[in-house]
């Protein structure tokens, strides 16, 4: 059984963005999706990830259709086999980053990893306010929180727009490690062609359809 499975999904808001798109992620895979700013890569990410319904086709995870699931079994879902990592990443700003990463102990029920917050090297910083962290730490925040809840399929959104080269690769090796020690899967859009091209396939979003392109 595939991970996410879409087929044929089409979607506009004033005007068409893409129509067709058809995507599989399997178990301990990795997929980018690319393309120029405004080409819906964004879009398609929140169609696949639940957080938007698409105006046709069909968005299937873990087998489950996510547009005739009940309300109760998608909140499930959402909670415990999802992991959105985003640009704008939704950290609570009065909290600090620990008490962020505790929400999501208390939800999903895992425990922090303290071996996680030191591959992230946030580990002296995580007891600060989230505002006073830098952007990157904050986004390396985001991702040991979206970590911690053990998730099936990560959804991730320029994951690494606010960090250096190197520190980027290594958030990547992470995720790779992730997949593959948890028989989960990854679907990533970002710029960086770079990193798109370290993943298991690379998808391109143009013209309004998306073409396989590695
Ligand atoms: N909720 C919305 N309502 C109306 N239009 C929207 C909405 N969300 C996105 N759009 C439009 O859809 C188009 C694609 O946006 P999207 O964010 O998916 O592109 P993107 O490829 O991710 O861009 P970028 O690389 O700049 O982040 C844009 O023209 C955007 O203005």
């Amino acid at each position: 059984m595939n991970l996410v499975s879409a087929k044929n999904i089409s979607h506009s808001f004033d005007y068409e963005l893409f129509s067709n798109v058809s995507l599989d992620l399997a178990t301990k895979e990795s997929i980018a999706i690319i393309g120029i700013s405004g080409s819906g890569k964004s879009t398609l990410l929140h169609l696949l990830s639940t957080l938007l319904k698409p105006n046709s086709g069909e968005v299937k995870i873990l087998g489950e259709d996510v547009l005739s699931l009940k309300p109760k079994k998608l909140s499930y879902l959402r909670r415990h086999e999802l992991g959105l990592v985003f640009q704008s990443h939704y950290l609570f700003k009065g909290f600090s980053g620990y008490e962020n990463l505790e929400v999501s102990e208390i939800l999903a029920q895992e425990p922090i990893e303290d071996a996680l917050l030191k591959r992230l090297e946030i580990e002296h910083c995580i007891h600060q306010k989230v505002t006073e962290l830098s952007g990157g730490q904050q986004q390396r925040v985001s991702i040991a929180r979206v970590l911690t809840k053990k998730p099936t399929i990560i959804f991730a959104d320029e994951p690494t727009g606010n960090l250096d080269t190197v520190t980027a690769h290594e958030v990547m090796d992470l995720f790779f490690e992730y997949i593959e020690q948890h028989e989960a899967g990854m679907i990533l859009v970002t710029h960086d062609d770079t990193l798109a091209h370290l993943c298991d396939k690379v998808y391109k979003l143009e013209d309004k359809e998306l073409v396989r392109v590695k």
